[in-house]
């Protein structure tokens, strides 16, 4: 048995988002980037880069990873280099986006020998969440002057436009790319590729993957370009779970469970966006399932239990995945969760566990 807490990552579970990204590959030709800013548990790279292209990243240690975990096409993007950083980015990176002309400017000599590209922000997107909208006023990410934009064509042959979050709704996406294709044609034209960047929820159940390949079809063929895709969250949805042991019960007007894993440290997603956990589950009796870090509102959710929680029962919170690995943290020095792999053949394998010592070096 292995010690709880730990996040679960099942490879069936993922084999089933590999096989939607095959599909779309090929009805539509597009390329398929994992976004490394949402899951970079690299156990599990070698299943993926059998279905996926490549990686993009959101910073040089990303952009490395991506390079050396994953291979295949490795795009560098941040939304802002330093001097020390853009000869080691380059090296890694098969494509370089900049996130602005004072950059693709700045580094034109360094980044002059592979590919260029730069982020175009088209001032609308599907975020329902302000602190995730690259479309917010005075927003940093990217440009989207068409004039200014212009005077570098000749330095770049692609552009990467991220302005989709979590939409499983096609006929936005088809209209939102419409815009795109009025607003921005005459600049598309002129490119070798184009990335639509993330957001795009093509894995969900009942998403018609279909229309979305011949839609990218389409685009690809109107305008010349190699459409690229950057999934994080599609990549990766329902295929992990953090698996946790109840502590301690008590009943402060309502029943409470605590957990040893801590929503702050090991599902901070669910705090930043303010939204619940998921628990399968469903009974006559309701629970909070609350953390064991010190911070007051540190809970996973409200849940109906088929039985009261008792001290030694395990509970397992679903979709743990996107967002969450990559932004577990040491708050109150609570024991980070290992990660462990579900293989194709339901045996489970330890890939890594933490302890005191690697708490201790992430201090001094
Ligand atoms: C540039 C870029 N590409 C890709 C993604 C991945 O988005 P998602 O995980 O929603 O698919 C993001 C999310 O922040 C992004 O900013
Ligand atoms: N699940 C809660 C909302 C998460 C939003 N994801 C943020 C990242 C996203 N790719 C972005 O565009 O910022």
């Amino acid at each position: 048995m292995i010690q709880t807490p730990f996040y679960l990552i099942d490879r069936a579970k993922l084999a089933r988002n590999m096989e939607i990204m095959d599909k779309l590959r090929q009805a539509s030709g597009a390329k398929v980037l994992l976004a490394l800013k949402c899951f970079a548990t690299w156990p599990v790279f070698d299943q993926m880069a059998q279905h996926m292209d490549g990686t993009t990243s959101s910073s040089l240690y990303e952009l490395r990873l991506g390079r050396e975990k994953f291979g295949r096409e490795t795009h560098a993007y941040s939304v802002a280099w330093s001097d020390h950083e853009i000869a080691e980015a380059v090296s890694y990176a098969d494509k370089i986006i900049f996130n602005s002309i004072g950059q693709l400017e700045r580094f034109d000599n360094q980044s002059a020998q592979i590919e260029r590209g730069l982020r175009l922000n088209p001032r609308f997107s599907t975020s329902g969440f302000d602190l995730a909208d690259p479309a917010r006023p005075f927003s940093r990410l990217g440009e989207w002057d068409a004039n200014k934009i212009e005077r570098v064509m000749d330095q770049i042959s692609g552009f990467m436009i991220h302005y989709n979050c979590e939409n499983a709704d096609f006929g936005l996406f088809d209209t939102q790319l419409s815009r795109i294709e009025d607003e921005f044609g005459p600049l598309l034209k002129r490119l070798k590729w184009v990335s639509l960047g993330g957001g795009i929820h093509f894995t969900g159940i009942g998403y018609p993957v279909d229309k979305l390949a011949a839609r990218l079809r389409a685009f690809q063929d109107r305008f010349g370009v190699q459409v690229y895709l950057e999934p994080g969250e599609a990549a990766i949805t329902n295929c992990a779970s953090l698996e946790v042991t109840v502590l301690d019960v008590l009943n402060n007007g309502k029943d409470l469970a605590i957990v040893d894993a801590s929503v702050e440290a090991h599902m901070l997603d669910l705090l930043i966006y303010r939204l619940s956990g998921k628990i399968e589950t469903d009974g006559p009796h309701p629970w909070m399932v609350c953390g064991k870090s010190c911070l007051a509102g540190d809970i996973f959710g409200e849940f109906n239990f088929a039985h009261p929680l008792k001290v030694g029962d395990r509970l397992s919170i679903a979709d743990a995945a996107g967002y969450t690995m990559v932004k577990k943290n040491w708050f109150n020095g609570v024991k980070m969760p290992s990660i462990v792999v579900r293989e194709l053949d339901g045996s489970l394998t330890l890939k890594r566990e933490f302890g005191y010592a690697d708490y201790e070096s992430s201090l001094g």
